[in-house]
């Protein structure tokens, strides 16, 4: 994998604008991550253009359902040779071990902790009565012992999971720089924080595609890395 360790997040709706962004800032970044919005209009031709540019692809589908249907799917996109793969750690144990055996070798399988975009209060909506960072660690403990390769959490918890989990591989979301809109994201770090932490990727998605200069700014946050 490329020294680079920032992923833009791709998450425009159309496929020559998502080219052209790409291509624009191909070299301030690693990687290229295709999420749900990319997949659902895109599917496979969209990640064929995407590979032409000769960067390694993160396939961010989230795939959580049973095993034998996230496995099933595994095996559909061998083919797309991803890079990563996302699936969702509270899929289980079972969920996560079948999506593993079924990915492609040289493919990164790394499981979803707790959302970047939930917070205390949404968690506990949803049943969880710990914090996000306790239940991001159990989850990373889950995954760890299921086989994947890594997760992905916020940089509020990629420490505590490295310190546990040496040889892991962590993906962070939720980044912004110091000027950074938050949107969405209520776990957010800058970019170096992550880093600094032990992130692996640093995936990052409107603080590039969203700024009047893309290159710029890709350019700007490659230069605190
Ligand atoms: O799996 C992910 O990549 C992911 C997990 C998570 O907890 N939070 C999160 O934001 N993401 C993805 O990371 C990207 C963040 O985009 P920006 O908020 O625009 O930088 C989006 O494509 C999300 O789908």
């Amino acid at each position: 994998m490329n020294h680079n360790p920032v992923f833009l997040a791709l998450d425009l709706p159309r496929l020559d604008a998502a080219e052209a962004l790409a291509r624009k800032v191909a070299g301030h970044i690693g990687g290229i991550k295709l999420g749900l919005e990319f997949f659902c209009a895109h599917g496979h031709h969209g990640v064929h253009e995407l590979h032409k540019l000769g960067l390694p692809i993160f396939l961010d589908l989230k795939l959580h359902d049973i095993p034998n249907t996230v496995a099933a799917a595994m095996q559909a996109i061998h083919v797309l040779e991803p890079a990563i793969v996302t699936v969702h750690a509270s899929g289980g144990r079972a969920m996560m071990e079948d999506a593993k055996a079924a990915a492609g070798e040289n493919t990164k399988v790394v499981g979803v902790t707790v959302l970047t975009s939930l917070d205390d209060d949404d968690l506990t909506a949803t049943g969880v009565s710990c914090s996000p960072h306790d239940q991001a660690l159990r989850l990373a403990d889950l995954a760890h012992s299921a086989g994947l390769d890594g997760i992905v959490c916020s940089g509020h918890e990629v420490g505590a999971v490295h310190k546990q989990w040496k040889d892991g591989f962590f993906v962070v979301p939720g980044l912004r720089p110091d000027d950074g809109k938050n949107g969405d994201q209520k776990r957010t770090v800058t970019p170096r924080q992550a880093r600094d932490a032990g992130a692996s990727v640093l995936v990052i998605g409107r603080p590039i595609s969203r700024a009047e200069d893309p290159m710029a700014a890709a350019r700007a946050i490659e230069a605190t890395l």
